[in-house]
């Protein structure tokens, strides 16, 4: 599904209304619609015994949030609305709005943080609208503000919290918090999910997302070009080679993993368990010869060679062989468990400078690579996949520090024309082109030593098997997530290990082929 921008958003309502005449007041009152029906789902027993609050603004969120105020009321909901701002800066919808919602009895006040009792109802109701900014937040939320307070009452209510459009606080673009944010049970976002609410800390704020049609123009909305997408079924389905009847060993693709290190023995196993688990007809692990009896006994679907070491890791005389190794396969996966040391470094750059065929980088090998980017950039004329958590991304140049993962992702990409796929919660696969692509699979099972080598697997698998290079990485990274999530079904996120996730590789897949 695509994600929007906050300037395509106000573009799309923009056309809506001045190109094909929709009343923008309209607009609002589906908005409204959207928002009170989510709110009524939350309430834990019949409208009229319950007690609800909208905190609205003096803009456009303002006026649905007021809307959803009146709509809640005429289902018998005992509310409040109360205005966060200026009723001199209400937009003239938001101004109807109160109109309409003064017809029914019901006065727009003045918040006031100052005012226990308004305090008192907001923490004590069961339901509260989170109506203060929508995609208009342009600044932080300043500190000893009313929308501070706001934020804060409602961040202590009891309450279900039901943001419109976007959790007030969230940066619609980045899902940074500007200042502070709003913690939502439920988001109604209109015609489109916003990056903010996919990414970052806003996608944890935003609680459970749901799109709703507020009769936006459907050729519009299709026409819109998004940059950021979440990546569906479909997409996957897409990535997954199809295999031949007749096909040998041969024909779905050879593996080459290179990694491991004495104290990592479990590194390059997993990963070469996750590629057999994901269709290649043959994988090949190169591992130090001091840990090769180990891999022996370990791998019955891979075949594990000895590599020249010293003190347990791989030395620059293992070159030649992987090089020769590397020839004869179709996708290279370099690093698990490598291990740190002047001599890993100079293999990993030196095998990055020649080795033509795909190579998925992970771990130590994007250590290696910190403060050599002149070789990473050489290769801007192969595929090369990397898969850094945040500590290795920042060790190669990526640039976190403005809260915007995605755009971080996008810009380390188009500066070296590499694959980047960033992990974490909702882990972001970014292309040259500039598009990313956002996974939504996975939990918090994941987070585990060991993880990142399965996924490194997955990816190097369906790359030997003729995935192109987004398809391989969004579409691992979404197979991983979710093996993960059919491990946690059965094991729970506790209980569950990376090993757990390779064997749930299959089910994964079956739920896409
Ligand atoms: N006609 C439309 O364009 C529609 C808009 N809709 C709603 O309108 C929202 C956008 O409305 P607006 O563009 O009016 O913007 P918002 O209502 O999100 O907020 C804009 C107001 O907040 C102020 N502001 C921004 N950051 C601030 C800060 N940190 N501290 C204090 N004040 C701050 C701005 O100066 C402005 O007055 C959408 O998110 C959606 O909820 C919906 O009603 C659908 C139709
Ligand atoms: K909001």
């Amino acid at each position: 599904m695509k994600l929007a921008t906050a300037s395509q958003m106000k573009e799309l309502d923009r056309q809506a209304i001045e190109e094909r005449g929709i009343p923008s007041i309209d607009l609002m009152e589906r908005a409204a619609e959207g928002v009170a029906r989510a709110a009524l789902d939350l309430l834990p027993q019949r409208p009229g015994r319950c007690r609800g609050a909208a905190l609205c603004g003096a803009g456009n969120n303002g006026g649905d949030g007021i809307a959803a105020a009146r709509l809640l009321f005429l289902k018998g909901l005992k509310i409040r609305a109360f205005l966060v701002g200026d009723y001199e800066k209400l937009t003239p919808d938001a101004l109807e709005e109160t109109r309409r919602l003064s017809e029914c009895g019901v006065e727009l006040e003045r918040f006031d943080p100052a005012d226990a009792s308004q305090r008192a109802w907001v923490l004590g109701c069961d339901v509260v609208i989170d109506a203060v900014f929508g995609v208009g937040l342009s600044r932080p939320i300043a500190a000893g503000s009313p929308f501070a307070a706001a934020v804060d009452w409602m961040n202590e209510s009891r309450a279900a919290v039901v943001a419109a459009d976007i959790a007030s606080g969230v940066a619609a673009d980045t899902g940074d918090v500007l200042g502070r944010a709003v913690r939502a049970d439920r988001t109604v976002t209109f015609t489109l999910p916003k990056i903010g609410q996919a990414v970052g800390e806003g996608a944890v704020l935003s609680g459970d997302v749901e799109v709703r049609d507020i009769g936006i123009p459907a050729d519009l909305v299709r026409g819109l070009a998004c940059r950021a997408q979440t990546v569906e079924r479909d997409f996957v389905r897409t990535a997954l080679p199809p295999r031949k009847i007749d096909g040998h060993k041969g024909t779905f693709g050879k593996v080459l993993i290179v990694g491991g290190a004495v104290g990592y023995t479990g590194a390059p196993w997993l990963t070469a368990a996750a590629a057999a688990r994901s269709g290649c007809g043959l994988v090949f692990l190169g591992v130090p010869e001091a840990i090769w009896p180990v891999e022996a006994a370990k791998c019955v679907s891979a075949m594990p060679f000895p590599l020249p070491d010293k003190h347990g890791k791989l030395s620059p005389k293992a070159k030649e062989e992987i090089l020769k190794r590397a020839a004869g396969c179709d996708a290279v996966a370099l690093g698990p468990g490598l291990g740190r040391g002047d001599g890993v470094t100079e293999l990993v750059l030196e095998l990055l400078r020649e080795i033509r065929q795909p190579v998925v980088l992970d771990a130590d090998g994007i250590n290696a690579l910190a403060g050599h980017m002149d070789v990473l950039d050489a290769r801007q004329d192969r595929v090369t996949v990397l898969t850094p958590h945040d500590g290795e991304f920042a060790r190669i140049g990526g640039d976190l520090s403005a809260g915007d993962r995605l755009g971080a992702a996008r810009a380390f990409t188009e500066a070296h024309g590499c694959v980047l796929v960033l992990k974490g919660h909702r882990t972001i696969t970014a292309v040259p082109s500039g598009n990313a692509l956002v996974n939504t699979t996975g939990n918090s099972g994941l987070a585990k030593g060991g993880s990142g080598d399965v996924l490194t697997g997955v990816i190097a698998s369906l790359l030997a098997q003729g995935a192109s290079p987004v398809q391989a990485a969004a579409g691992g990274v979404w197979l991983h997530g979710r093996a993960g999530d059919l491990a946690a079904e059965r094991l729970t996120a506790y209980g569950m290990t990376p090993e757990d996730v390779v064997s749930a590789l299959p089910a994964a897949i079956g739920e896409v082929q």
